[in-house]
């Protein structure tokens, strides 16, 4: 897997709604969720998505662990969500800190949904639908915000 540059605040990129993969399993697409996941491991990460390597697809890994950034995070395997889409979320609302790899030196209290349920392709192109609740919910709603050009700063109240 290779390092790849990210984007910072600024970039037009960042701000741009990103496209539907067509194709899974290309081999253009499985190398750059790896390479996405190396870049976001080395940056002690704990969610990117692809426009924030300056790919304008809808692709997002979602790899909450507690590192020296986010101590408290929950432990799971990293997992790349493909055209992810939030298909249902809590009206409840919770205030929590977030970063953003774009965003240098900024953490912020945002309102994220408490629950969501969200409809993705998996690498190997398998449909799913999943249920998630607390911090892997918010990485989840903050990865989807960058599909569309959206960054953190501007979800806070
Ligand atoms: O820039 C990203 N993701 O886009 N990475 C953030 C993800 C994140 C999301 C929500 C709360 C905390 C952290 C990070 O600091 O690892
Ligand atoms: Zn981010």
């Amino acid at each position: 897997s290779r390092l790849l540059p990210i984007a910072q605040q600024g970039e037009i990129i960042l701000q741009q709604a990103a496209h539907a993969v067509v194709d899974v399993h290309a081999p253009a697409i499985q190398t750059l969720i790896d390479d996405m996941l190396a870049t976001l491991l080395a940056a002690n990460g704990v969610g990117i998505a692809a426009p924030q390597v300056f790919v304008p697809l809808r692709i997002i890994i979602v790899a909450s662990r507690p590192n020296p950034r986010y101590p408290d995070a929950p432990l799971m395997q990293p997992l790349a969500m493909l055209n992810p889409e939030i298909c249902w979320q809590s009206t409840d609302t919770y205030s929590g800190w977030e970063g953003c790899l774009s965003v240098p030196d900024a953490r912020a209290p945002v309102n994220r949904a408490n629950r969501l349920q969200v409809r993705y392709l998996t690498r190997e192109g398998e449909r799913m639908e999943a249920d998630y609740a607390g911090f892997v919910a918010r990485i989840i709603q903050h990865e989807c915000d960058h599909l569309d050009g959206i960054l953190f700063p501007e979800r806070v109240e």
